[in-house]
């Protein structure tokens, strides 16, 4: 058996909205009893204040030998070494023996599905896939730069490559990774990224409570939610 606390998925194409989901969620738990912790590759090579205590000697080494690499792969869009994954998944299985654990943009392939599988956290895994519906490619630029403007970074010929290149590995490597957990039994809800982000947030919130998922509260008022969205649309 499995113990310790939920941990919540958000994976989508770039620019969905998962990492304002994951802290819009991580905002709210921060006045319950339980705070969540938000967990990602990128967060791991930034050295985040609420993971870098919680690795071990040996993963921080690990995590340096695969920087360069990691640093490249991102450069075009493709994924990071899957030894960060790694890392990783064995950092959030402790912290989710206390905390509720939010995964932003996990996992991102097949490979990565496989180890969230082979792991203790696969029983306590809810996946929310944020779906652009339509011409993702479209739709993922848009957000994409979107992103970038609001951060005044530039869109230079480069920066646009990576961007397509973000959203080829969303369509050739998580899609498919997601059919595998599917099919494997974890539960993997899709939403319609086009809702307002408080409202997809209020509709997670109470899909996952459902579910019995309870250890990620939300506002103490819930949104009302407009009849003209389905935004939970399917949940295997
Ligand atoms: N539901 C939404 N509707 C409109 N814009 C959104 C929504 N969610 C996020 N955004 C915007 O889209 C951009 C990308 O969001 P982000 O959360 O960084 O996406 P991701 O983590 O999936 O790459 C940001 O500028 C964000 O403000």
């Amino acid at each position: 058996m499995s113990i310790g606390l939920p941990v919540v998925a958000f994976v989508g194409p770039p620019g969905s909205g998962k990492s304002t989901q994951a802290e819009l969620f991580a905002q709210a738990s921060e006045r319950g009893s339980e705070s969540s912790v938000i967990a990602s590759v990128p967060a791991l090579l930034r050295q985040d204040v609420v993971l870098l205590p919680r690795l071990r000697p040996s993963e921080r080494k690990a995590i340096d030998a695969l920087r360069d690499e990691a640093e490249e792969q991102a450069s075009v869009g493709l994924l990071m070494p899957a030894g960060l994954d790694r890392v990783l998944l064995d950092v959030v299985e402790r912290i989710s023996a206390t905390r509720p654990v939010l995964l932003d943009g996990l996992p991102r392939g097949v490979q990565q599905a496989r180890m969230l599988l082979d792991s203790v956290l696969s029983a306590r895994l809810t996946v929310i896939h944020l779906e652009l519906p339509g011409d993702v490619q479209a739709a993922s630029m848009r957000r994409q730069r979107q992103r970038a403007l609001g951060r005044q970074t530039s869109l230079d010929p480069t920066a646009l490559r990576r961007m397509a290149g973000k959203v080829r590995t969303y369509q050739d490597e998580t899609l498919p990774g997601l059919t595998l957990l599917r099919h494997a039994g974890v539960p993997v809800c899709a939403c319609d990224a086009e809702a307002p982000p408080a409202e997809t947030a209020e509709r997670v919130r109470q899909h996952l409570a459902g579910r019995g998922v309870r250890a990620l509260p939300m506002q103490d008022t819930p949104l009302s939610v407009s009849s003209r969205t389905e935004v939970l649309l399917r949940c295997s």
